[in-house]
């Protein structure tokens, strides 16, 4: 299985986004969190500032909505050139739709859940998605406590995705670290979001790699 590490850039230095990025050459995406403080209880940034990432690196960007009539407005991610736009399933009124238009416009379709949002209603809807995201701390804010009661959903939904045949990622985010990362990949999750673990770490860099490394040892068990 191909394992990702797509850190978080929510706790960088915001002011500082390209010299923030270069310091994770290892990484194999950029995960930038979207909030309107309609969806969830904080702002961060949105399209014109993704704009301006995008003219700047040619990294994998990884767009996480985490924004109300997500509808909308996400089809202009994938229209600036992100390579995967990931909406929150409780925010769209349309998620087939929306998916659909995502792919149409050359980007990865991907949808979020919850911690407290259950995958099964949506089992039908994977083979039209290119990533299922599962939130492993209440979206909003970076930097909280990991949810392992999150860790039997990661389960189902893997075995979900065997199901479906199709080369779906399964993607977690929130309070993932070295000391958490093994239960996330033994339970079959295999692209992982890390934003505190990586930009609080002294080496971001180096923190990819031991995250990246920790994850292929606990598949391997
Ligand atoms: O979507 C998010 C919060 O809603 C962030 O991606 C996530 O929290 C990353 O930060 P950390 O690794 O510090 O939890
Ligand atoms: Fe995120």
């Amino acid at each position: 299985m191909t394992l990702r590490i797509t850190p978080s850039i929510l706790n960088a230095d915001l002011a500082n986004l390209s010299g923030e990025i270069a310091r994770i050459p290892s990484a194999d995406g950029v995960h930038i969190d979207v909030m309107d403080n309609r969806f969830v209880p904080n702002l961060t940034l949105g399209l014109p500032v993704v704009e301006c990432i995008r003219a700047s690196t040619t990294a994998f960007l990884d767009i996480h909505l985490m924004i109300a009539e997500v509808d909308r407005w996400a089809p202009g991610y994938a229209d600036a050139g992100c390579e995967s736009v990931t909406f929150h399933v409780e925010a769209s009124a349309a998620p087939i739709k929306l998916a659909r238009e995502l792919r149409s416009l050359g980007a990865r379709a991907s949808m979020a859940l919850k911690p407290a949002t259950p995958i099964e209603p949506y089992a039908d809807l994977l083979g039209e998605l290119d990533m299922v995201l599962l939130m492993t701390v209440e979206p909003g804010f970076g930097g909280q406590k990991f949810l392992d009661l999150v860790l039997p959903k990661i389960r189902r939904t893997r075995a979900l995705i065997a199901r479906t045949g199709g080369d779906i990622w399964l993607q977690v985010d929130g309070g993932v670290s070295v000391e958490t990362i093994e239960r996330c990949a033994e339970a079959g999750a295999d692209t992982f979001v890390a934003g505190s673990a990586v930009y609080s770490a002294e080496n971001p860099d180096a923190m990819v790699v031991a995250l990246r490394e920790q994850a292929i040892a606990a598949c391997a068990h």
